[in-house]
């Protein structure tokens, strides 16, 4: 089924989490208060966008597979709903001794587009699930190259040059499988999403109620809170976590500031899912007084690294920093 008929869902098919959540804005693409909202790096759905229009009405499963053109596709597969993303480059293996003992939680493979569909359609209850998700470039077949291209570049160049974005590095494409789960994580790029249909976000000053793995670890900027079955006694200040969430219909368009935790889901029982993001490097930024709650981790990423590559053993990053701070900071 094309994306462009209303899909009508009910709440029995969102997760059920243990926080209270505060919808996001939604205004028509033409209100010149998104502009607003983007400027002061605050979340927004843009109804009504032609922004990925030849995706929402062309793009079905049938029509990604005869299309997508015969190269290998990058597919996680996990043996639960989560597809917690980690960075190789942070794993400990002999070419990286510096890295972190770790245990992928998802399994990375290339497979055909033929193959994925197959695994989709052929998929029961209680097996590993599947998550494609790839990059849009040259090994797409000429018909996504040609959608692609009809994608409303003008609009999101608009906003690129008003608000001073850093160069678009990718548009990633996900077919999802129902009920797949992207857990809450923050990114340190400006993201335009025709996400999956539900996406719940936390502000960049939630970082201390979502606890993010340390910068070294391969889950960096990931949440090391299970949304599923919360460690209160371990992460006790999850419980004041302050979010928002908004349902995407076909044609809207979420606005994810750079640092901006999401956590992204289908919903269950509703089917595939296919969604395009537009992620953009950051701007140029002065550091202006008061400083920007975004901008605050960015300096605590800078004061992790600096403080790693001159102890060398991350277990010293925390009794250095205990020591420096309690008593005298607090
Ligand atoms: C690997 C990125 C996944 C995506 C969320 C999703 O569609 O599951 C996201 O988090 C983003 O576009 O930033
Ligand atoms: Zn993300």
């Amino acid at each position: 089924m094309a994306n462009s008929e209303k899909k009508q869902w009910d709440s029995s098919q969102l997760r059920k989490y243990d926080f209270s959540l505060e919808q996001i804005p939604r205004l028509h693409y033409k209100d010149p208060k998104i502009d607003e909202l983007i400027k002061q790096n605050l979340p927004v759905l843009i109804t009504d966008s032609n922004i990925v229009k030849p995706a929402i009405e062309k793009w079905t499963l049938e029509y990604l597979e005869r299309n997508l053109g015969s190269a290998g596709h990058t597919v996680y597969v996990s043996r639960n709903h989560k597809f917690k993303f980690y960075d190789d480059k942070k794993i400990l293996n002999k070419n990286n001794p510096k890295g972190v003992e770790f245990s992928p939680p998802t399994k990375r493979a290339e497979m055909k587009v033929f193959e994925f569909m197959k695994r989709l359609r052929e998929w029961k209850r209680g097996e590993k699930r599947v998550y494609l998700q790839q990059i849009l470039n040259s090994t797409v077949g000429p018909a996504i190259v040609e959608d692609y291209m009809n994608f409303d570049w003008r609009y999101v160049g608009e906003k690129k040059n008003k608000h001073n974005w850093g160069e678009l590095t990718s548009n990633l494409l996900f077919i999802g499988m129902e009920g797949n789960v992207t857990p809450c994580h923050y990114d340190e790029q400006q993201n335009f999403f025709r996400p999956n249909p539900r996406c719940i976000l936390f502000a960049p000053d939630q970082f201390e109620n979502l606890y993010p793995h340390p910068v070294h670890h391969p889950h960096d900027r990931q949440s090391m809170v299970d949304f599923d079955r919360p460690d209160y006694t371990k992460f006790p200040k999850f419980k004041n976590v302050k979010g928002y969430e908004t349902i995407v219909e076909p044609g809207d368009v979420l606005y994810i500031p750079i640092y901006w935790w999401h956590h992204v889901e289908s919903l269950m029982r509703g089917g595939p899912t296919i969604t395009v993001n537009f992620w953009y490097k950051a701007g140029p930024t002065s550091l202006e007084y008061p400083l920007r709650d975004h901008q605050k981790v960015s300096i605590m990423r800078n004061v992790e690294k600096m403080l790693l590559e001159v102890l060398q053993d991350p277990k010293e990053v925390g009794p250095l920093l205990r020591a420096m701070v309690l008593g005298r900071y607090n």
